[in-house]
């Protein structure tokens, strides 16, 4: 990950990460109803998908059988097109951009839950995320919704049908979880970690405690 983040212009770019079934959705709309509250634009968008090519290149993701590599190139090709046509113009217009996750997603599922060489997933990175100055676009701010795979579980299976990562077994998150770990490790200036175990009200709470902590 490079120590030189490109500039938000004035915007905000958060993301929030975890596992299938940490509950994470539920708090993105709450975020920005409370931000448009007072005045500032917010986009609320996700990945991948955000833009007609990426919910395609999404369609295909969550459902059809490929391989990690063909994995990791169509969420970085969506990635590529969802930077270009929705967050970097709405960071350049001074926008909130409330992302439901980024490129810490690709690390843990296709780097540690598919076992992907994240040396790759690193040059794939760069390609789609640095500007002409070598800066890379990466959030301000993480918001890492972390659970034990096991509960996630159980809240998923009375919520719908699971799509191609959602039938994974339980090894698999607990990979996945322990690739965020890492990711958090390594960036503990950008990553805020919320106890996704708890009622729905105490991770609100989190939540708002850590936009508070950063004057949002
Ligand atoms: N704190 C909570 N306690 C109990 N149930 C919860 C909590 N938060 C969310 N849920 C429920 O768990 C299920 C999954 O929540 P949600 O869709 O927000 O998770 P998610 O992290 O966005 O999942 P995914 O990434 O798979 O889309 C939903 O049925 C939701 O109502
Ligand atoms: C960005 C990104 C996502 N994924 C996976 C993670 C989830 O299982 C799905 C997205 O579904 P959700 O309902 O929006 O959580 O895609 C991935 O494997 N790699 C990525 O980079």
């Amino acid at each position: 990950m490079s120590g030189r983040q490109a500039e938000a212009g004035g915007g905000r770019f958060l993301s929030f990460e975890g596992i299938d079934g940490a509950g994470k959705s539920s708090h993105i709309e709450t975020v920005a109803e409370r931000w448009r509250a007072q005045g500032l634009e917010v986009l609320c968008t996700r990945e991948p998908g955000g833009t007609g090519l990426a919910e395609t290149l999404r369609e295909l993701v969550l459902h059809q059988p490929m391989d990690a590599l063909t994995e990791a190139l169509l969420v970085f090709a969506a990635r590529r097109d969802h930077l270009q046509r929705q967050v970097e113009p709405a960071l350049a217009r001074g926008a909130a951009v409330l992302c439901d996750r980024f490129t810490d997603a690709t690390f843990a599922y296709q780097g540690a839950g598919r076992g992907f060489d994240p040396a790759v997933l690193a040059v794939l990175e760069r390609w789609v995320q640095q500007d002409a100055q070598g800066r890379l676009r990466e959030p301000q701010l993480t918001l890492w919704f972390d659970i034990d795979p096991a509960l996630a579980a159980q809240r998923l299976a009375a919520a719908r049908v699971p799509d191609r990562f959602e039938r994974l077994d339980g090894a698999f998150f607990e990979r996945v979880r322990g690739g965020y770990a890492e990711r958090a490790a390594a960036a503990p200036q950008r990553f805020v970690r919320i106890d996704a175990a708890q009622p729905r009200d105490a991770v609100a709470a989190q939540v708002q405690q850590a936009l508070a902590a950063r004057g949002w």
